[in-house]
């Protein structure tokens, strides 16, 4: 194949695992990288105009490390159509991403599914036992020189109710990890799972309202959607337990943050594990200062395994696209639009 009839992808990122099957690719394809810039997103949309300027894409993929750059709208992307056919997310979530805009403009929009799962639930793990244990409130008030100071005693997982609203792979592989420790796990999803899964998972469906009133420790693993966004606020904070412990690796809005602030101010949450914030990277100081949270900069899918799924998974749906027309994992039909 020649230069000039091999299709061309933009690469916003470069891979750091899969460059072996990128070498290989290169023989059906060619691959422009951009380094976006970690700290301004009119610079890397800068970048990304000045690629379209020159050469025409097929195809166009970003990797994990977003939160500086996101959203991917028209804004940024515009100049890549109508040419560009396939935009992929290395995440799984894609509520960043101006679907509508790219499915008007007849691409499919990838995302990868299933890599994060583990590494978010192994997260979710960190953050349950770190706030049970108040490992955060000991380990400052050891490094402050007053050893056990006035720490309070802590919690163990064994004969916890801990209620998981979104029962997905991550809600599903956390669940898997906390059972063993003696926790009860109930669950509250969009589409409640046969009785034959439940039974297997050792898991029970409750109501969202059953489940704020029993849970000991409520874990976010749903999507953000129109419907999940502010899912927990004044009123529902108000139907938990006192001293309930709230967990969340799967998106900032999905909890009021006002609500959410005040709920720990106010003594009715007793510690919060947080892998995502509203407003990424720049979340609310509160975060970063309260004693009662663990913070993590979004970083659950961050392991060499994860990253090195989501960049090969990438690569597949890329040639599965220019081989079939259709990638492997899409949330759009560009095809059946208007
Ligand atoms: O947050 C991580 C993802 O959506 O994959």
């Amino acid at each position: 194949m020649t230069d000039s009839t091999k299709k061309r992808v933009l690469a916003i990122g470069i891979p750091q695992f899969a460059t072996a099957s990128i070498e290989k690719l290169r023989e059906k394809y060619i691959f422009d990288f951009i380094i976006p810039d970690p700290t301004s997103r009119m610079e890397t949309i800068r970048k990304i105009h000045k690629a379209a300027e020159k050469n025409k894409y097929d195809a166009c993929f970003w990797l994990f490390r977003n939160a500086p750059i996101s959203p991917f709208t028209k804004e940024m992307l515009g100049p890549l159509v109508p040419g560009c056919r396939l935009f992929i997310t290395g995440a799984s979530g894609y509520d960043d991403l101006d679907v509508e805009w790219m499915t008007a403009n007849g691409a499919y929009v990838s995302n990868v599914p299933n890599a994060s799962t583990e590494g978010t639930a192994v997260m979710n793990l960190l953050l349950f036992l770190s706030v049970l244990r108040g490992s955060r409130e000991a380990e400052q008030t050891m490094r402050s020189g007053k050893w056990h100071g006035n720490l309070p005693l802590m919690e163990d997982p064994c004969g916890k109710t801990v209620g998981i609203i979104g029962m997905g792979a991550i809600g599903k592989s956390f669940a898997q990890k906390i059972i063993p420790l003696g926790c009860k796990v109930i669950y509250n999803n969009r589409n409640r799972l046969s009785t034959e899964e439940e039974t297997t998972l050792d898991i029970k469906y409750a109501t969202l309202d059953e489940l704020l009133s029993t849970s000991d420790v409520i874990s976010i693993n749903c999507p953000l959607t129109p419907s999940t966004k502010n899912l927990l606020s004044k009123k529902e904070f108000q139907k938990m337990k006192d001293d309930v412990y709230i967990l969340n690796t799967a998106r900032g809005s999905i909890i009021d943050e006002e609500a959410f602030i005040e709920a720990i101010q106010s003594g009715k949450v007793c510690r919060a594990g947080l892998d995502v914030f509203v407003n990424e990277p720049n979340p609310n100081p509160f975060w970063l200062t309260s004693d009662k949270v663990t913070v993590q900069p979004h970083w659950g899918g961050f392991t060499t395994s994860t990253v090195a799924m989501v960049e090969e998974a990438i690569l597949r749906n890329i040639d599965t696209f220019f081989e079939t027309g259709c990638p492997l994992s899409y949330v759009n039909n560009p095809l059946i639009r208007g």
